[in-house]
């Protein structure tokens, strides 16, 4: 048992054309067979104390996902077509049953996590779901297709959802590896007709960025240029640099298998493993002497150069290519992880805070409200565009002097325009003069004495478009609050748009609610007026009762003795008492009405949940990394 031997004088020695064509890992970094594993364990290999560390956190950042936030992770992908031999691959590799079969068997991405553990007694658990479940070593296959139902259903559908398996065993590679869905072209009984379609997307986004190592496995059986899975991690990685194979059931085609792993047909960058896995019942110790045999004593096999075969020596392999992709890939992956969680950051701090209570919705709205009135002053009254500045049709001002032009025109083209040479000049010279949105009874637009029917329909439509964008640019983020405010000046619009074309010279007071109101609370006023400073009434009353205040204290108001400030005071509370009934009822009981209206869209709570979750998983990626930044400068300078 060569194979053995190797092991048990503490060296690996693995040559191929990889390990020539790749800078030399330190002797340091050499991985050390563990001797006294090499009688229970199937493989015989442990990892540097110095590389460990660093596959942990790069396992840690796998399980944060952070994958999703767009950080690629150096990871070694198992592909092969339908069948081709890959559990059984992975399972002589960790020493444990993984579930086998003819047919379709990998329905969900397989993490594999192997990790050498001095404890006699193996741990094995189940990661999915959120969940992390303890896993007797017998019952893994049992346990892996129970999970896999869950995750992707039962049947024979597939699913993108990955199932982790952390195998802690002693003599076990530290390797982590995804097995993947093998790829079938012909759906079977109770499959999508895109199963193929389904499979290759899995496939293609695991091994399409650079940093993932492509661990192809081929049967020896078949011709290796007429496999799928070729095909594929050739689309991604055309020169093979980054794809090794590993050819199985050699004990079923081994003639001729010297020659094709030689001739190299299909460029295969990183080498050739052949291996013969476990059979029926057999046990991993079986297996592996029944593999050295083969190799031995086969006519067709014995003549492939012992670098190249057995399970063991695919261990070695794989355990110095990761150690280098990891090398390779950290400071990559730290720099990325910090330049993503700025931007992150950045973007929430740019994103509207959260309101989390009435005053700050209200002051969000006051501060919407006022940035909506500044953008129309500017566009409808002051001719400042710079908010919109492609938009020409938000351009206010300058499409009312078009559209008065036209106007205009169309006058002069109408025998009415000839009754009178300074017919619609005072019209003209009013719209000129109306200033922007102001409080509802100091509107100027009693002043406006005529305007035709049409033009100010077109007027009015032009400004309601414009009132609407801007809301909704200034509101967007407040779904609820975009529609109550749009409501609200679309009905406001239109109650200008009929008083225009009703020719009202009513005196605009705007808002009927207020007045009323406000005549209610201002009619007291020479009551009032009269009880603080009565002359014919003695004694005078310490309290007044006025409605919608009940009893007040009058007494300190006696002190003025210019009645025409009471009245201006009076006058001015009224006013604000009867807006500020107004503004309540349009809030709601106790300023609900504004935390209502300024629930965000669903949108934006997403976005900024999601914004949340990203910088918590990257700064805790980013702490993981921290704690190994040492040993990355470390090996780094050891590979330059
Ligand atoms: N004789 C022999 N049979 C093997 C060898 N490797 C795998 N097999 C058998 O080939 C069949 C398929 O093996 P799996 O490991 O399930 O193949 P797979 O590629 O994982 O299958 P899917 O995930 O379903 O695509 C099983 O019956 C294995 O026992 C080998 O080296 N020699």
């Amino acid at each position: 048992m060569g194979s053995y031997d190797e092991a048990d004088s503490g060296n690996i020695v693995v040559i191929n054309d990889y390990e020539d064509s790749q800078p030399a890992t330190p002797p340091m970094e050499q991985p050390k067979v563990v001797g006294a594993a090499a009688a229970q364990a199937p493989i015989i290999s442990s990892y540097n104390d110095k590389i460990r560390p660093l596959l942990d956190v790069i396992d840690r950042l796998r399980l944060l996902m952070v994958m999703k936030e767009g950080i690629q992770l150096p990871t070694i992908v198992v592909v092969g077509d339908q069948s081709s031999g890959k559990s059984s691959v992975l399972e002589s590799l960790a020493g444990v049953n993984l579930p086998r079969s003819q047919g379709i068997c990998t329905r969900v991405p397989l993490i594999i996590r192997l990790q050498n553990h001095a404890s006699p007694r193996p741990e094995l658990y189940l990661e999915y779901n959120g969940k992390m479940v303890p896993v007797e070593e017998p019952q893994i296959a049992t346990a892996i297709n129970n999970a896999t139902d869950e995750v992707a259903g039962p049947g024979k559908s597939i699913s993108n959802i990955p199932l982790t398996l952390v195998v802690r065993k002693d003599g076990v590679p530290d390797l982590t590896m995804v097995d993947l869905p093998g790829i079938t072209r012909v759906p079977v009984h109770g499959q999508l007709d895109n199963i193929y379609e389904q499979i290759r997307d899995i496939i293609m986004q695991y091994i399409t960025p650079k940093e993932s190592i492509i661990l192809n496995v081929l049967s020896a059986t078949v011709d290796f240029s007429t496999c799928e899975s070729i095909r594929m991690s050739q689309q991604v990685d055309k020169n093979g640099e980054r794809t090794l194979a590993v050819i199985t059931k050699v004990d079923r085609g081994p003639k001729g298998l010297v020659d094709k792993v030689t001739a190299d047909d299909v460029n295969i960058g990183l080498g050739y493993v052949c291996v013969r896995n476990r059979i029926g019942d057999e046990s991993y110790e079986e297996a592996r002497k029944e593999e050295a045999r083969l190799f031995e004593t086969n006519a067709h096999l014995s003549c492939i150069d012992k670098s190249i075969v057995g399970v063991h020596v695919l261990a070695q392999k794989l355990v110095q290519i990761q150690s280098k992709a990891i090398a390779k890939c950290l400071p990559e992956i730290v720099k990325n992880i910090s330049a993503k969680l700025d931007a992150n950051v950045s973007e929430l701090e740019k994103m509207p805070k959260a309101l989390t209570s009435i005053a700050d919705a209200t002051q969000a709205m006051m501060r919407i409200i006022q940035a909506a009135k500044e953008s129309l002053k500017k566009l409808l009254w002051r001719g400042e565009f710079d908010e919109y500045p492609e938009d020409n049709t938000k351009h206010g001002t300058a499409r009312f002097v078009e559209m008065l032009n036209r106007f205009s025109d169309e006058l002069h083209n109408c025998e009415e325009s000839n009754l009178s040479k300074d017919f619609l000049t005072e019209e003209i010279k009013v719209l000129e003069d109306v200033k922007g949105i102001e409080l509802p009874n100091f509107l100027p637009f009693e002043r406006i004495s005529y305007l035709h029917i049409k033009f100010t329909e077109k007027y009015w439509d032009y400004v309601d478009d414009v009132v609407m964008s801007v809301l909704t640019r200034h509101s967007k983020m407040y779904h609820h609050l975009k529609v109550a405010a749009k409501g609200a000046a679309h009905n406001l619009v239109q109650k200008l748009r009929e008083q225009s074309i009703n020719w009202k010279l009513t005196g605009y007071t705007c808002n009927p609610d207020y007045m009323m109101e406000w005549n209610k609370l201002i009619n007291q006023k020479d009551h009032f007026i009269n009880q603080i400073s009565g002359t014919n009434m003695r004694p005078l009353p310490c309290s007044v009762n006025l409605q919608g205040f009940g009893e007040i204290q009058v007494e300190h108001l006696r002190q003025h003795s210019n009645v025409s400030i009471l009245q201006q005071a009076f006058d001015l509370k009224m006013r604000m008492v009867a807006y500020w009934k107004i503004f309540k009822e349009l809030m709601g009981p106790e300023g609900h009405g504004i935390e209502k209206m300024l629930v965000e869209s669903p949108a934006v709570v997403a976005k900024r949940e999601k914004l949340k979750n990203s910088i918590k998983v990257l700064k805790e990626s980013k702490d993981s990394v921290a704690k190994i930044m040492d040993r990355i400068v470390l090996y780094d300078a050891y590979l330059v």
